[in-house]
């Protein structure tokens, strides 16, 4: 959702966790004169055919095929690999920030863990009137198009996509920040595999030989 927080919440997020990169969609829009124009003049921003999604992909893959190898081009803040990750030990994150990722099929399979900010209708409005896109939303664009294509989407997303945690898009950054960074703590937990202490495997042993 546009406004929603995204970027923000990225900016944050991405220093408190090692080796992580961001990509986000908002680099992957097409030039201008790329962009479809509807009756009323509107250019259709809020759509996937304004985006180059296959571009997006190849980084999202070069990325999944080489996560250390790929740090650097995928997003120059993408924070430093410890030193001790010689034997590349360390779990490798993605963020892959945009405002619309779960209607495009394929990153369906790519995604271990997918957050949705909302905001309700007056302030995603207010917020976007204070911002300048290049180039600037026309009189009218807010309620001639940005928002009936995120009803549009949205409503979309939801016969697709699956496992979605939606996050109050007006709680305060801190709020909206540590409850994503203890969810993600939470998942990155599950993948540790604790490794079995001398007297664990002793027994193990013993138990076999029984
Ligand atoms: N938790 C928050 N509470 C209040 N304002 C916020 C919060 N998070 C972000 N903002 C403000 O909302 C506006 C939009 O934020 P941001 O650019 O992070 O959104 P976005 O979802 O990335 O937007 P878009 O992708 O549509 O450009 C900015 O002015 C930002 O300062
Ligand atoms: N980045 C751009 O090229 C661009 C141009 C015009 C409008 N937008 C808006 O960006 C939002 C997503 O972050 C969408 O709502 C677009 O309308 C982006």
């Amino acid at each position: 959702m546009t406004n929603s927080g995204k970027t923000t919440l990225t900016c944050r997020l991405q220093p408190l966790l090692p080796c992580c990169s961001v990509i986000s969609q908002d680099s992957f829009f097409k030039p201008e004169s790329e962009v479809a124009v509807d009756e009323n003049g509107f250019k259709q921003y809020d759509v996937l055919d304004a985006l180059d999604m296959e571009a997006m992909m190849r980084r999202v893959y070069s990325w999944l095929k080489n996560p250390k190898r790929s740090q650097t081009s995928v997003q120059e803040y993408a924070t430093a690999i410890p030193s001790d990750d010689q034997d590349g030990a360390h779990v490798h994150i993605l963020i892959v920030e945009g405002f619309l990722l779960y209607n495009y099929k394929p990153l369906e399979e790519v995604f271990n863990r997918r957050y949705f900010l909302t905001v309700p209708y007056e302030e995603c409005k207010r917020r976007r009137s204070t911002r300048i896109y290049e180039p600037p939303d026309p009189s009218g664009y807010f309620d001639g198009h940005v928002w009936p294509m995120y009803l549009k989407n949205r409503s979309e997303m939801q016969e697709v996509a699956q496992n979605i945690v939606y996050l109050d898009g007006t709680k305060s950054e801190e709020g909206i920040l540590s409850q994503v960074y203890d969810d993600i703590k939470r998942e990155l937990e599950k993948l540790k595999v604790i490794p079995e202490s001398p007297t664990s495997h002793h027994r193990l042993l013993q138990l076999r030989k029984q």
